[in-house]
């Protein structure tokens, strides 16, 4: 078999393997290298066994819900069926010959393998070398960051890998981090009976969203018994065979196990990024809007920093495909990206927050809603915790952020997303007709605050 081809894809996340599936499929001989799994963190490590986990962990909220609505409700939590669901539906157990399966027939080649860039056209994967006469591809994604917390390393810490393989709920767990895959999993948990400390750097929880957001999740979480450390850096962690010890300024928490979700490290120098002249030092790759980040090199996914969602990497995927095709078609665009951490209340946001938008020097109109005062949150009662923020960019009228959570926060935030992206004019906004009574409607008194 010739080992000059006309695509190498190294790393095969969501990105990566719709990519090389097309390409194949359009005729191209294409080679797709994974070290791992094919389809990456996302079905095996990621969104797909997490949103399983949260979705059994929110029959039982709902459940618990019940008293306050219709009668009563006996709950026992068993975590047997989440872990049976992770493992033989979401992951096959690990196995992904599935999609090796689906890559390979579209006219793919398959190699299981660490790749790397050693030129120009070249990569090597193994021990074989490749040429890759119309294009390179990177989508190799990233791995949990460590920080580097004394005593941490030598302790049995798990990752969101560890986490989401997890046979049973722990009896108690500190997770290290209040970001998305820290929220998500400590509720998931917390809800399964788990004890749940989170220790975050930041002052807030989410801080990177709107502050009324995390607000929000904040009341929530602590209202669930969460007991949520902000402010708080980690100074010592250690384990001591049977349980966890992590030093923060306000004393030491202990837990059986130790969730560290404090953000993705990339590791450009190990793809050989040197060899075609770019800077290894930083970490991500800075693509054009055809996602080039050399000639005839391309970077996809959450190595390129616009965004770790498998939405962005599919997004990225389309474009660069379109792109390898010579196929005419608009680059990327980033200006309305839509994020959901799906703990619950979900936290949907789009396009820029309020702070961001100042950063940049726009000229700002704010609104925000309180989901329990509309009519379908009041209705809702239990669990209508939530808020909308919308953020207008004065001078054109249009919005440029928004922020939905609340129960379906992720789906209500649809509508602003489209807003966001099509640059629709407020003041259309605020003409349309909004259905009653759903959470969506809300919107429509956040748009009626905006002056
Ligand atoms: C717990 C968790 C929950 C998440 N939930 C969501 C969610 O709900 N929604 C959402 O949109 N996103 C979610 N994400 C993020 C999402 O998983 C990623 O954004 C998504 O997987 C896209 O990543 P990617 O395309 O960059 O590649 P990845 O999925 O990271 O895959 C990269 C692949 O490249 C391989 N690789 C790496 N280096 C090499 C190399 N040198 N040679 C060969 N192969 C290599 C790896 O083995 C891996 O298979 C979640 C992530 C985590 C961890
Ligand atoms: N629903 C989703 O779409 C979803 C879910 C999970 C993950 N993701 C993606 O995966 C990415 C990674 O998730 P993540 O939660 O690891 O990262 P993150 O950047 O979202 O959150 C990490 C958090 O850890 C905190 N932190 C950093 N160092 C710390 C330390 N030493 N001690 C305590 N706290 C510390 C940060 O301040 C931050 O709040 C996210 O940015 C997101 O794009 C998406």
């Amino acid at each position: 078999m010739s080992n000059t081809v006309d695509v190498v894809v190294i790393g095969m996340g969501p990105g990566g393997e719709a990519l090389a599936g097309q390409l194949a499929e359009a005729g191209l001989a294409v080679v797709g290298a994974d070290a791992r799994l094919v389809g990456g963190e996302c079905p095996y490590y990621g969104c797909i066994p997490s949103k399983m986990m949260i979705r059994a962990a929110n029959s039982l909220a709902e459940a618990r819900r019940v008293p306050a609505l219709a009668g009563q409700a006996d709950i026992r939590p068993d975590f047997a069926p989440v872990a049976a669901r992770t493992r033989d539906e979401a992951t096959d157990n690990w196995n992904d010959q599935v999609a090796v399966d689906r890559f390979t027939g579209k006219g793919g080649r398959f190699i299981r393998g660490h790749g790397r860039i050693t030129g120009p056209q070249t990569v090597r994967i193994g021990d074989e070398e490749f040429t890759a006469t119309r294009a390179i591809v990177l989508n190799t994604g990233t791995d949990p960051a460590v920080p580097p917390i004394p005593g941490l390393a030598a302790t049995p810490f798990w990752t969101n890998r560890d986490a989401v393989a997890a046979e049973t709920a722990p009896e108690s767990l500190i997770v290290l981090g209040g970001g998305a895959i820290g929220l998500e999993l400590a509720q998931a948990f917390a809800r399964f009976g788990t004890q749940v400390s989170v220790v975050e750097v930041a002052e807030k929880i989410l801080p990177l969203e709107e502050p009324e957001a995390s607000q929000v999740l904040t009341d929530v979480l602590t209202a669930e018994e969460l007991a949520l450390h902000t402010g708080a850096p980690a100074q010592a962690v250690s384990h001591d065979g049977t349980g966890f010890t992590v030093r923060i300024p306000d004393g030491e928490l202990k837990a059986e196990r130790l969730l560290v979700a404090t953000g993705r490290a990339t590791d450009l120098a190990g793809l050989g990024l040197a060899s075609i002249g770019l800077d290894t030092d930083r970490q991500f790759v800075e693509p054009d809007e055809y996602l080039r980040i050399a000639d005839g090199v391309y970077a996809i996914g959450d190595i390129t920093g616009k965004g770790a969602f498998t939405h962005v990497s599919m997004y990225q995927a389309a474009v660069a495909a379109r792109h390898i095709l010579g196929e005419d078609g608009p680059g990327a665009e980033y200006h309305a990206v839509p994020r959901v951490t799906f703990t619950d209340p979900e936290v949907g946001a789009v396009g820029l927050t309020e702070a961001q938008a100042r950063e940049r020097g726009i000229d700002v109109l704010t609104a925000t809603t309180e989901v329990p005062s509309s009519a379908r949150g009041w209705i809702h009662q239990a669990g209508n915790d939530g808020v909308i923020k919308l953020v207008q960019d004065a001078n054109r009228g249009v919005l440029i952020g928004a922020t939905s959570v609340g129960p379906h926060g992720g789906e209500v935030l649809s509508a602003l997303a489209v807003a966001v992206h099509a640059e629709v004019p407020v003041d259309r906004l605020k003409q349309m007709i909004y259905a009653y009574p759903t959470f969506h409607r809300a919107i429509e008194d956040a748009l009626s605050r905006l002056f």
